[in-house]
């Protein structure tokens, strides 16, 4: 007789939030399972973010959206959360780990709407991202242009949808969530030139150079967390999904924005590229953009130019040089304070949500 636990096919309980962008990432790691011969189900998991109608900086706490899912985990409903890993707090879990981070879709934001050159004077753009806030002022600064930044928030479709009717110009969105729900394409119709515009949803758009406006620490990319007390089969099934650069790159951003004792929300941008490898060794280089006060708002932004910052390296701990990157930012915003004297500005870095 053959011993069941043996030959019982594999099957993992996935947990996500019930947003269609959850589910098109909860879809995409079971193919990635699959191709591996492991099955796995899904249960959808409401967070107290997905009830709270207001905006993310007033709701305030990094992890709204993670923490209903955690609790999934804990509770053993389900054997693997599927986090977008731009929402996932950067404070380690006693009993919970990252497993694995797969290979990551692209980093960069999405105008949604219109292109940058087409956007009218004054124009109106939304975004609940002080990040996205702070570059899009920033570049609008530096074109002298003006333009208007609005707070919303709402799922990936109800954002593309004011900006096609909700008295905004253009909205800012992941490209990565596009990508995945399938809502990013290419026409030649729009623009009426002969170049291929970008499209989204029958919407003009452009996908926005990474200089221009650096993405959100672990932007593109998925965290699998497990249970550190998960063993055998199901354990190695996760961890045969990690991807080695994605994992660098995405530790090296989130050490940036922890050192910075900043949360999801914070007006941070950082970008770190694998450029090379040497056995255990990654050359890395990285670029970070950071509001001046580090107040998590959406207003008075525009005051000052954010500090800009960029290192390379080659390091067997990603972390250790986003760690470093941060340091030098602290160094340079205290430094400043003690020249200028100035009394308004904080002497030390604030958590920003
Ligand atoms: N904060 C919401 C959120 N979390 C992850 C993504 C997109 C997917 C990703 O960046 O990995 C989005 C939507 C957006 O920012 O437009």
């Amino acid at each position: 007789m053959t011993d069941p636990s043996t030959t019982d096919p594999l099957l993992l309980r996935l947990g996500a939030r019930t947003s269609p962008l959850a589910r098109a990432q909860v879809d995409l790691v079971a193919g990635l399972l699959a191709a591996r011969g492991a099955g796995s189900s899904f249960v959808g998991v409401t967070t107290s973010g997905d009830l709270d109608p207001r905006l993310l900086t007033e709701i305030g706490g990094t992890g709204v959206f993670a923490l209903g899912v955690r609790e999934a985990l804990r509770a053993d409903k389900i054997d693997c959360a599927v986090h977008s890993l731009k929402d996932l707090p950067t404070a380690a879990e006693a009993d919970l780990e990252v497993l694995a981070v797969p290979a990551r879709e692209d980093v960069r934001d999405v105008l949604v709407g219109s292109t940058l050159a087409d956007l009218p004077d004054g124009a109106r753009i939304g975004t609940g991202a002080p990040r996205r806030a702070l570059q899009l002022l920033d570049w609008a600064r530096l074109q002298g242009r003006r333009l208007e930044v609005v707070p919303v928030r709402g799922n990936v479709d109800t954002r593309i949808e004011l900006a096609r009717g909700g008295g905004l110009d253009a909205v800012v969105l992941a490209g990565a969530g596009l990508r995945r729900l399938g809502y990013l394409g290419v026409d030649d119709q729009l623009s009426g030139s002969d170049k291929k515009d970008t499209v989204v949803k029958g919407l003009l758009s452009e996908i926005i150079d990474e200089e221009l406006m650096l993405p959100a620490p672990g932007q593109g990319a998925l965290a699998l967390e497990v249970r550190r007390s998960l063993e055998g089969p199901a354990r190695d099934a996760v961890a045969l999904l990690d991807d080695a650069v994605a994992h660098a790159e995405t530790r090296a951003e989130r050490a940036f924005l922890a050192t910075l004792e900043a949360g999801c929300t914070a007006p941070v941008g950082v970008r770190a590229r694998v450029t090379g490898r040497r056995g255990n060794a990654f050359d890395l280089t990285m670029s970070a953009v950071v509001e001046r006060t580090l107040l998590n708002t959406l207003s008075g932004l525009t005051k000052q130019p954010p500090v800009r910052t960029a290192v390379s390296g080659s390091t067997n701990d990603p972390a250790q040089l986003g760690t470093d990157l941060a340091r030098s930012v602290l160094d340079q915003l205290n430094d400043e304070v003690r020249r200028t004297g100035a009394g308004s500005a904080p002497a030390r870095i604030e958590r920003a949500t």
